[in-house]
């Protein structure tokens, strides 16, 4: 299970294959896929819809496995572990941003951010403090006890981003993350990744449709029919 070492670039995908099946038939969607992913990179994923970004997004973020290839993050094989396996890499090493929050409603912002915690041997205090600190650092400090109904969408992504760092993992996982939003928040959410990956050295891949986003990001990857085609270094 344990290969690798600090040389090796943090995300490895070598040969990897996924498709799925319809009427007894085996449909492509990635035929041998290739890519590496330095620590500390800020990745934009972008491509047509069905072009495979949230394929890839769930293989990363060790949700559904390859068919065939390897995927290799950090020092874990995520090819080779089953599902409870992912599940508990899951939990220690990446968060992930939805485009609609996926927040509780009947939760305040506090609780929610306070989710992942509850799977750590952590006391009610450090919990706390853990929930503050990253509610401090999304600029929502006073907001923990407001309910997600009673916040703006940008303000609610940012209770989404701090839920999503809380148990400080080191993979950032970012599903269409501004595609509710208005221009203006959006930028304020992004600028918000930027900070994390530049500060916090958060490595951070992001599936978008938006070409203003993917500006935020160190660089860009274009999918096209299970292939990426271009790769462009933001300035
Ligand atoms: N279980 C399945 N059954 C049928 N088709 C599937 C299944 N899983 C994936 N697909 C197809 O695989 C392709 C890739 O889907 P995926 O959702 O990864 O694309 P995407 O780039 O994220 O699209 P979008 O931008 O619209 O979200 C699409 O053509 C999709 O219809």
């Amino acid at each position: 299970m344990t290969q690798g070492n600090d040389q090796d670039p943090y995300i490895a995908l070598h040969g990897l294959q996924k498709g799925y099946r319809m009427g007894g038939e085996a449909i492509p969607i990635f035929s041998g896929l290739d890519l590496s992913i330095p620590r500390g990179d800020f990745v934009a994923v972008m491509g047509p819809s069905g072009s495979g970004k949230s394929t890839l997004l769930n293989m990363l973020a060790g949700i559904d496995r390859p068919d065939a290839g390897t995927l290799r993050i950090g020092n874990s094989r995520l090819d080779q572990m089953g599902e409870a396996a992912r599940s508990s890499w899951r939990a220690h090493h990446m968060g992930i941003v939805f485009q609609f929050y996926n927040l509780l409603p009947m939760l305040t912002a506090a609780e929610n951010v306070e989710l992942p915690l509850l799977l750590k041997p952590l006391s009610r205090k450090e919990r706390r403090i853990r929930v503050e600190k990253v509610l401090d650092l999304v600029g929502l400090a006073g907001r923990e006890k407001q309910y997600p109904a009673m916040m703006s969408g940008g303000q609610q992504q940012r209770v989404g981003i701090a839920r999503a760092i809380v148990s400080d993992p080191g993979l950032l996982l970012c599903d269409e993350p501004t595609g509710d939003l208005d221009r203006t928040s959006a930028d304020e959410v992004l600028e918000m990744l930027r900070f994390l990956n530049r500060v916090l050295e958060k490595t951070i891949v992001m599936v978008t449709h938006d070409p203003q986003a993917a500006l935020y990001a160190r660089r860009t990857l274009h999918l096209y029919k299970g292939d990426f085609v271009e790769e462009k270094r933001a300035a």
